[in-house]
């Protein structure tokens, strides 16, 4: 009994502690916050300090400055969290860009590849939800946009390390997995880093998804955002979000898309360009060469590259995935020395990460070939050399590729393999302040692999089948290179490729590669005849031709009907090639989805130029309309309404797909039966479903969120007013004294921890019987009818 009474007096004291512990600590961090708001404003309102140029002279790395993190105004929780993982100096972009960006200023930020970036945006993001003590009632207070999977991936374990001392509950969402799975745990972040494709689809069909209070918007790497045909994507979230909001964009190169995105999304942005009038674009630590060798010596310069470097840890850049294929599957039996690995947007997800991982374990004797996939933004420790087996599309993408070694303070080296017709590239590079050094290899050096790779094709029809798929995407990669006045694929000497990969004979290329030929060389001869003018308005000409993608897509539509035909494969459906059509109107999204199914989409398209034309204004943000039906027909069924399957490639409306599979042998009286029970239905519930729920699970929030306080007796303060309304930015937010009054109780929050990547789930077809194709398609359809 005594001893009863004892633990009973125990637990009360434990909870007198606990709950004097909790308000000291709320203190601390009330005045903490009090005390950062005002050095805030003191410290970081100055406009246009621009990026800090003072160089430590005791640093060797050629980025870091000599202002600490220390001093800028901090919280505790950050500032341990960056000491932990040995952040002390600030680099220039960082210490030019964190204190406006504190201050709530929009940023436009330009800095080379590897000068710190990352730490530039997540420190002023994690301190504006901390200085406003979101929470996860809050709904989303701050989204990271990338481009890839990799690179979120990536931020976001930089964020888990600097805000490990923050009570913030924060989440990585990239395409690829379950949509479900994902949707209640979105609902509870408080900040996310996402792929654009991922987090548009939550935006639009995920009910308890609030972004509406949003502080604070990322678009990190916006050029290749831009690049992988993303401004739509982009701009439909901008349409979501609130426009009293802070924005930060940051590119290693600032080029017209990148403009026209900023002026979409930015409000009077302090510009931090840091190494625009440096004398290169590239770190001074990198060493870079080129050297012209005729295609059928690639393979041989390249083994023996790989041999004479069988110690270092290199990145091996191709045009296509095919080629990564090939040259992954034949260099891993001829052995040249380092091991090596694959990396490509036609692996699943898991295989990507699981590649990425490994090459960041591994320290030394290791080749990574890839393709554009690892070319932006993507940190992997120690890269010794970048190797472009192929000519990149464009100097920036060369700059980013280069990019991948000489990162922050380490040196680094990179080799560009040029063909004879390619060599004006070094040119333009030099134009563009990129400085490279002809080198070329010592022929006594180089070592014949083609006998080897001949005998090896001959015992496996498989590396064959994967040589002749090789030459073909390569070949098909060149002839859809914008820039013609370095890409010929007329100077390629088809034969003696195929020769150098070990095939006996060029491999089918199919009947319109000959057409397309003498197109291409009438094209040549006429270029050669015209003026700068009528050049120039070719290139526009042509430009605008791309920008339509149509005999792009016909091209890869046909091109892989012939390979299916020539693997034996059935005819591919209306339905299937629609689909394809649409994934390759999006190599971004593709490259975002993982492609579960194998035939849909290719990932070398993804990789192909298709950058939108330059004049092309973005499109006006989209309203959140509801597909409708109007006597028994789909309005805007015919792909306009786009949305985003599970495995996060875009698709047409479903109901559009539902009913184009069943025009596919259904009865006539079947389907306009059919067509006319779904159009009763959905007049019956045409609301806005997805909007209204929001709304609804807001209002719970909000509610939930009173109650809390009356229960503890907190009046309502200002704050609670600016809950009602509509958010307030961060720069209002910045500039307001901070509230005198007692702060809310934290909720229970989540750690910050990364979801593990989830197998994606198969793609479900149509049912054979009429009532199991209804089933499905009202399934399809959100379940309204259930
Ligand atoms: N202040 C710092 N002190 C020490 N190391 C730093 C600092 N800032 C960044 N780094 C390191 O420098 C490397 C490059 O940083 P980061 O990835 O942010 O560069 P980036 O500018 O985003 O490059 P890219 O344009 O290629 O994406 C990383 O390994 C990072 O840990």
């Amino acid at each position: 009994m005594a001893r009863a009474q004892r633990t009973k007096g125990n637990a009360k004291q434990t909870k007198v502690r606990k709950k004097s512990d909790g308000k000291w600590r709320r203190d601390t961090e009330e005045a903490e916050i009090a005390r950062l708001e005002l050095r805030v404003r003191q410290e970081c309102a100055e406009r246009s300090r621009s990026a800090a140029k003072e160089k430590d002279g005791a640093q060797k790395g050629p980025a870091l400055t000599g202002r600490l993190f220390k001093d800028l105004p901090i919280s505790q929780r950050t500032l341990q969290g960056l000491e932990a993982s040995q952040y002390v100096k600030m680099t220039e972009i960082q210490s030019g860009a964190i204190p406006p960006a504190l201050f709530g200023r929009d940023i436009l930020g330009e800095a080379r590849t590897g000068s710190g970036k990352t730490l530039a945006f997540l420190v002023p993001v994690v301190e504006s939800l901390y200085r406003r003590r979101w929470s996860k009632m809050d709904g989303l207070g701050a989204a990271i946009v990338s481009p890839t999977r990799e690179l979120a991936y990536q931020i976001f374990q930089v964020l888990s390390n600097i805000g490990q001392g923050h009570e913030l509950s924060a989440g990585c969402i990239v395409g690829g997995r379950s949509l479900e799975e994902e949707q209640k745990a979105v609902s509870e972040m408080s900040l996310l880093v996402a792929t654009p494709g991922r987090l548009l689809q939550h935006l639009d069909e995920s009910p308890g998804f609030d972004a509406s209070n949003l502080l604070a918007l990322v678009i990190d790497e916006a050029d290749r955002i831009m690049d992988f045909g993303f401004q739509e994507t982009m701009h439909h979230i901008l349409g979501h979000l609130p426009s009293a909001r802070q924005t930060l964009l940051f590119s290693a190169t600032l080029h017209g898309s990148v403009h026209r995105l900023s002026r979409a999304a930015l409000r009077a942005p302090e510009v931090i360009s840091v190494h625009h009038d440096a004398k290169s674009r590239t770190p001074d630590s990198l060493k870079q060469t080129y050297m012209v060798i005729p295609l059928e010596k690639k393979v041989d310069t390249l083994f023996s590259f790989l041999r004479s470097h069988s110690q270092k840890k290199i990145i091996v850049f191709v045009s296509t995935c095919k080629q990564v294929r090939f040259f992954y599957e034949s260099f891993h039996k001829l052995k040249p020395g380092p091991a090596v690995m694959e990396l490509h947007g036609r692996q699943s997800l898991t295989k990507r990460m699981l590649v990425f991982q490994q090459f960041m374990e591994r320290e030394r004797a290791v080749a990574l070939f890839c393709t554009d996939i690892a070319a932006r933004g993507v940190d992997f420790p120690a890269v010794d050399w970048v190797v472009q087996v192929d000519c990149p599309d464009t100097v920036d993408s060369y700059i980013h590729r280069v990019g991948r070694t000489a990162r922050y303070e380490s040196a680094g080296k990179s080799a560009l393999f040029l063909l004879p017709s390619e060599k004006d590239f070094a040119q333009k590079l030099a134009k563009a302040r990129v400085e490279v050094r002809a080198i070329a290899p010592k022929q006594s050096k180089v070592f014949s692999v083609q006998p080897q790779l001949a005998s090896l094709l001959v015992g496996s029809g498989e590396i064959r089948h994967l040589a002749q798929r090789a030459v073909a995407s390569y070949l098909r990669s060149v002839r859809l290179m914008k820039d013609k006045d370095i890409f010929d694929v007329q100077a390629v000497s088809k034969e003696a490729f195929a020769e150098s990969l070990g095939l006996a004979d060029v491999p089918e290329l199919g009947a319109d590669w000959e057409a397309d030929e003498d197109t291409e060389r009438n094209k040549l001869k006429k270029r050669k005849n015209q003026s700068a003018l009528q050049r120039l308005k070719e290139k526009i000409r042509a430009r605008k031709q791309v920008k339509d993608q149509g005999a792009v897509r016909k091209e890869e539509e046909e091109e892989e009907e012939r390979e299916l035909r020539r693997e034996g494969k059935k005819k591919v459906g209306k339905w299937e090639r629609r689909q394809r059509r649409i994934a390759a109107a999006s190599a971004a999204s593709r490259a975002e989805a993982g492609l579960p199914d194998p035939e849909v989409g290719d990932e070398e398209d993804l990789l192909q130029p298709v950058a939108p034309s330059a004049e092309a204004p973005l499109p006006a943000p989209r309203a959140n309309k509801k597909l409708k039906l109007k006597d028994g027909k789909a309005l805007q069924a015919a792909g306009k309404h786009t949305f985003f399957s599970k495995d996060g490639a875009k698709q047409t409306s479903e109901l559009a797909q539902v009913a184009e599979e069943l025009t596919e042998g259904r009865d006539e009286g079947d389907r306009a039966s059919f067509l006319e029970r779904v159009a009763r239905d959905l007049a019956e519930r045409d609301t806005s479903d997805a909007a209204l729920s929001r709304a609804r699970i807001y209002e719970k929030h909000q509610k939930k969120r009173r109650k809390e306080r009356m229960a503890r007796g907190v009046q309502r303060d200002a704050s609670d007013e600016e809950d009602a309304k509509p958010p307030a930015g961060a720069r209002a937010y910045v500039e307001r004294s901070p509230s005198p009054s007692p702060s809310p109780r934290r909720p229970e929050v989540k750690p910050l921890r990364a979801k593990a990547p989830v197998k994606e789930d198969k793609p479900k077809f149509l049912g054979d019987d009429l009532g199991d194709l209804e089933r499905q398609a009202l399934s399809k359809l959100g379940g309204l009818f259930s």
